[in-house]
Formats: structure tokens, C-alpha cells, sequence
């Protein structure tokens, strides 16, 4: 959905008026907010068909009905301190799952507030300024970005990012070259322990996707003799393998996870990086070698789920990570930000040199986020989960 702007740059940039007025946003929708359990009685009542699948302390999978698309007005001018910013591309993520319920689960998340415009991971391009810091057609990033075609932001939310690392794919600034790359790369020097020459054994879920994409080919150039990627569909394991660099592949909906892995990996297994969670990370965590290590990175297969962030874990599988010396410690990318810089550079120079690949699936259009964010959390998407709002 285009909005018409038939405005120059120039005079926008000096002015700060004659800004496009209209643009299309996306609220958060009364149905959006699920409790759980042990969480306060609602604060908002929820009414409509679509909301019986979400009595309070239920669980449930997010549906594109928790997002409606609304034409709001801009205010004509700017402040002292402000931008207009045209949005170029947004991304959908798990953890906006938890920040669909009131309690999200983690201290840095907060969650969405009802009928107010949803925000997260953005890039785009300053129309017009009232900033010192940004001038017209600065490329920004935020992590706050508000889902919406054009929007009025405070300098201080963003960040001035150089189109060149990225080769102008200006959308990987959301993935291999931000926070899921960073995720990747981050995760697996700070709590993997891959040892050049000790031929460990590395095993990614959701590898298929934004970080386990990136994170499987950084166990291979990190020294990993074999990298095994586990993922929910053949086109996915197909494009791990023969794209990515992949060993082998396991598609989880369709094979024995523990069958494959113990074919897969004849030496057990040194390292997994754990996107998901639940009963894939209990059939890994059985294979794990005495003194192995794990990054918990994420647990999407529990974020539709009534539990707290990490789950709880089976009692066997407890008591593997006991016996066996498995170090299991909780990762959080935001933790390391004052190495973000050196790593965004090593990522982007093995992106330009082709060491590493970037997959992505494109959305266009902010009236189809929604969909895109649920189609993601099913799965949909290969690579990172991109939305395209404007060229
Ligand atoms: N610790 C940190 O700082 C960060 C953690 N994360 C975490 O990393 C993980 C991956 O995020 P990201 O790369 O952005 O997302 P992805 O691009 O991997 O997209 C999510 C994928 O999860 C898979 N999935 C969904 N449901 C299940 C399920 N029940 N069981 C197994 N797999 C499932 C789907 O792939 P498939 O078809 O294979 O099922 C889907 O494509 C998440 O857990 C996220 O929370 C992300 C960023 C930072
Ligand atoms: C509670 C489950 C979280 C699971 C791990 C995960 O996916 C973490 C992701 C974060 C993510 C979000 C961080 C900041 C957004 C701030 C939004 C707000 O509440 O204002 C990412 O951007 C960094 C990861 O650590």
C-alpha cells in the first residue's frame, strides 16, 4: 500500500512542513493481550468470535487479527530534536510473541499496548530533520521503529548506520548484519567454546532461519568439522545443506530427530546452538558429549505456551545436562553490545567476501505484517522474516 507523496526532499529537509500527512500504521488489537495463569485478572476484557481461542490463561498462536492497519494523521511540523523518517523495511521476530502478553516474561521487553501502533526492529531513510545529528536521506536504524509508513521519531531513538557495510542491502541492518547476526556471531564465541583442530561436532535448531542460518555458517568457519541443522521442511533442509554449507540436514516434521542424529553425528555432539527448545533440544541434549556446550539462544517452541522464559526443563533432561558437565547458560545478545561493533565488521566482510550467505523472505507491503509475523512463527519464512514497506 503506497501513500502519495508528490513532496520535495529538499524543502521538507529545510522546512520541516509539507510533510505527507496521512500514513498507515499498525495497532495492537484488544485480543492481542493473552494472561497467564498466574498473572492479574485482564485488564481488558476481550469480546469477538476470534477471542474465545484466547480466554485468559490460555495459550494460543498469534493470528493476523491481532494486528488492525489504520490511517492516522502527522502532525504538520516537526520539534526541536525530531525527524520525519520514511520506513524502508521492518521485521518480525519471536520475541514480539511475548510481548503480545501483559506479563512478556523478560525484564527488557515490554509489552504492546492495546490499539497503540506496534513497534520494533526498523531501517529507514530521513525525510527531514530537526536533529543535529541526522540530515535528509541519513539511513537509520532503530529497535523501537514504529510499524508505520512514515513516521515523527526523537533523533535519540536512533542510530546512523553506513549503507556500505551492507553493500546497500539495506535490510540486512535487521538480520546478518544486526541483532540476529550479531545473536549468531555473539552467541557462539561467548558460550560455544569451538576449538579449531578438535573437530567438534556443532548441531543448529531453527536452522533454517534468521539465526540459525548465520550461526551454522559461523560454526563451520570457526572450525567445526561437521555443522548438522535441524529445520521443519525439505526446501529448508535443502537450502541448509546445498546453499549454506550445511553437513547434513533433519527435517523434524518428517524424520526421527534421534535416529538422524545419531547417523549425523558419529562423534556425538560438542556444541548445539538452540533456537527452539521443547522436545527437538531434548533429543540433542541426549546426544551431547561429556563437557559439551549449549547457547540458549532461544525457545520458540515454548512462546505460545503458559510458561516463563527459559522453560522448564524434563527432569531426564536435567539430569543429562548433570551428569554429562553440559553448560547451559542463558544468552542474551543485548548483554554484549560493546562488542557489536568489531562483529557487525567481521559479519559484514564475510558477507562481501561470500563466506557467509544471507537468506531472506520478503513480504511487501505494511498491511500484510501481520500475516508475515504469524507465517513466521509457523515457520514460512527461510532465512530472515523481512517486510517491505517502501523503496
Ligand atoms: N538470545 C537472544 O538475544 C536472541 C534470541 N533469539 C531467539 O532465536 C530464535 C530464532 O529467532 P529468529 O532467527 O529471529 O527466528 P527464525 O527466523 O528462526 O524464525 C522462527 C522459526 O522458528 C521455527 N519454529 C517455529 N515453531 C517451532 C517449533 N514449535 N519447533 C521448532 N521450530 C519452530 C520455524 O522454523 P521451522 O520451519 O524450522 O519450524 C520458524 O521459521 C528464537 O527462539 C528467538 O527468540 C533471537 C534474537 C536474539
Ligand atoms: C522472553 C523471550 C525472549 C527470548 C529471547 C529473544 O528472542 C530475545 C530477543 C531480544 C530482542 C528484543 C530486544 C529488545 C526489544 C525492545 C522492545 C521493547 O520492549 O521496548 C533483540 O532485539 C535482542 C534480543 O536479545
Amino acid at each position: 500500500m503506497l501513500i502519495s507523496c508528490s513532496v520535495d526532499k529538499l524543502d521538507c529537509n529545510k522546512m520541516g512542513l509539507l510533510r505527507p500527512r496521512t500514513v498507515y500504521i499498525l495497532t495492537a488489537q484488544q485480543h492481542l493481550v493473552y494472561h497467564r495463569q498466574d498473572s492479574k485478572p485482564p485488564l481488558h476484557r476481550n469480546i469477538g468470535g476470534i477471542m474465545s481461542h484466547f480466554h485468559s490463561g490460555k495459550n494460543g498462536a498469534p493470528v493476523p487479527e491481532n494486528f488492525r492497519l489504520e490511517e492516522i494523521t502527522l502532525a504538520p511540523d516537526l520539534k526541536d530534536g525530531e525527524v520525519l523518517v520514511r520506513t524502508l523495511y521492518l521485521s518480525v521476530d519471536p520475541y514480539m510473541r511475548c510481548r503480545m502478553n501483559e506479563d512478556t516474561g523478560a525484564d527488557y521487553l515490554t509489552p504492546w499496548q492495546i490499539s497503540k501502533c506496534v513497534d520494533g526492529g526498523g531501517v529507514g531513510v530521513i525525510d527531514s530533520s530537526r536533529c543535529n545529528n541526522f540530515a535528509a536521506g541519513d539511513v537509520v536504524i532503530s529497535f523501537n521503529w514504529p510499524w508505520q509508513t512514515h513516521a515523527v521519531m526523537t533523533g535519540s531513538d536512533l542510530q546512523k548506520v553506513d549503507p556500505q557495510l551492507v553493500d546497500g542491502h539495506l535490510s540486512y541492518f535487521l538480520g546478518a548484519v544486526g541483532i540476529t547476526g550479531l545473536t549468531a556471531l555473539l552467541g557462539i564465541r561467548e558460550k560455544g567454546h569451538i576449538t579449531k583442530g578438535a573437530n567438534h561436532t556443532m548441531v543448529v535448531s531453527g536452522a533454517a532461519g534468521a539465526c540459525g542460518s548465520i550461526a551454522g555458517q559461523i560454526g563451520r568457519l570457526d572450525g567445526c568439522v561437521r555443522v548438522v541443522g535441524i529445520c521443519g521442511s525439505d526446501q529448508k533442509c535443502k537450502a541448509i545443506v546445498e546453499d549454506l554449507g550445511f553437513s547434513t540436514a533433519i527435517n523434524y516434521h518428517l524424520e526421527d530427530v534421534p535416529t538422524k542424529l545419531k547417523e549425523s553425528c558419529p562423534d556425538g555432539i560438542d556444541v548445539y546452538f538452540d533456537n527452539v527448545g521443547g522436545a527437538i533440544s531434548d533429543a540433542v541434549i541426549a546426544q551431547m558429549n561429556n563437557g559439551s556446550h549449549i547457547i540458549l539462544c532461544g525457545q520458540i517452541s515454548q512462546y505460545n505456551k503458559d510458561v516463563p522464559y527459559p522453560p522448564p526443563l524434563s527432569e531426564e533432561t536435567q539430569k543429562n545436562l548433570q551428569s554429562k558437565n553440559i553448560t547451559r547458560e542463558r544468552f542474551t545478545v543485548l548483554n554484549y553490545m560493546s562488542k557489536a561493533d568489531a562483529a557487525l565488521c567481521e559479519l559484514s566482510q564475510w558477507i562481501k567476501s561470500g563466506r557467509i550467505k544471507v537468506l531472506e523472505t520478503v513480504v511487501n507491503g505494511i498491511e500484510n505484517m501481520g500475516d508475515a509475523f504469524c507465517s513466521m512463527m509457523k515457520g514460512g519464512n527461510i532465512g530472515k522474516q523481512i517486510i517491505k514497506i517502501s523503496h
